[in-house]
């Protein structure tokens, strides 16, 4: 099982979560979905049913859904969805509990970055400490990404949350970013992790899966 997470929202986690789970279905592996909480819709939810294939409920892969396109926390407030952090935590921990039963392997993806506030302190990081899993950070090529990456890579370590390695989603081409190579380098080397994939698209990509199973 693994934990996608990424160094913000928009960055491709779904679009990832995507690609990797097809990579672990041609190696015949089993493969479920689990989006703990969504706002804005159910777009990553209904995308990885689909492209998965999966036969279980949506509320059953998303337990927690909101429907205005912001930070959970907010969400709950405007929505006026009064719920308890542990009811979101038994909610969730039900899904969890049922689906990794069901797959021999759960991908479970975040939403937004790892300090998003899910209900008062309780932060993405917290719920990824609470499912006990390792993570895989998504990360931009361009400028400003290295910052970005290394940040999420601190607080995951500072909570003791393993970091299996990040990939990087190209979303701006490479050919647009000025020594990207020196980039990734960088991450790696101020990271003390491997940038264990790089995704151009959806049909040109690089993930070395041995890292994640
Ligand atoms: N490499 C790529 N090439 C082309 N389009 C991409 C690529 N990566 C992501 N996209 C598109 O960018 C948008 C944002 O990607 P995605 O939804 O995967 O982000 P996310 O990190 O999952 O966001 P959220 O925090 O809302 O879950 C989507 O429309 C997606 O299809
Ligand atoms: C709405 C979006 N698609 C995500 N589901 C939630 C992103 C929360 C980001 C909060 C923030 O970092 O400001
Ligand atoms: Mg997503």
């Amino acid at each position: 099982m693994i934990f996608i997470t990424g160094t913000d929202t928009g960055v491709g986690k779904t679009y990832v979560s995507s690609i990797l789970g097809n990579i672990l279905k041609e190696k015949g592996i089993n493969v479920g979905y689990l989006k703990p909480i969504e706002s804005g819709g159910r777009e990553d939810t209904i995308t990885l049913k689909n492209t998965l294939n999966l036969k279980d409920d949506l509320d059953l892969i998303n337990p927690i859904n909101l429907k205005n396109p912001l930070c959970p926390n907010i969400a709950f407030e405007v929505e006026n969805y009064n719920i308890s952090l542990e009811e979101i935590k038994n909610r969730i921990k039900n899904s969890f509990n049922i689906l990794k039963n069901k797959y021999n392997f759960l991908i479970v993806e975040g939403a937004g970055g790892v300090c998003v506030p899910i209900k008062d302190n309780f932060l993405m990081s917290d719920l990824i400490k609470f499912l006990e899993l390792p993570t895989i950070i998504v990360s931009r090529p361009n400028l400003g990404t290295i910052n970005h990456t290394l940040l999420t890579i601190e607080h995951l370590r500072n909570k003791n949350i393993s970091v299996k390695g990040v990939i990087i989603n190209c979303i701006t081409d490479l050919g647009d970013i000025p020594y990207y190579e020196k980039t990734f380098k960088t991450i790696e080397k101020c990271g003390d992790i491997d940038i264990i994939g790089i995704v151009k698209n959806k049909d040109k990509y690089d993930i070395n899966v041995k890292k994640i199973l």
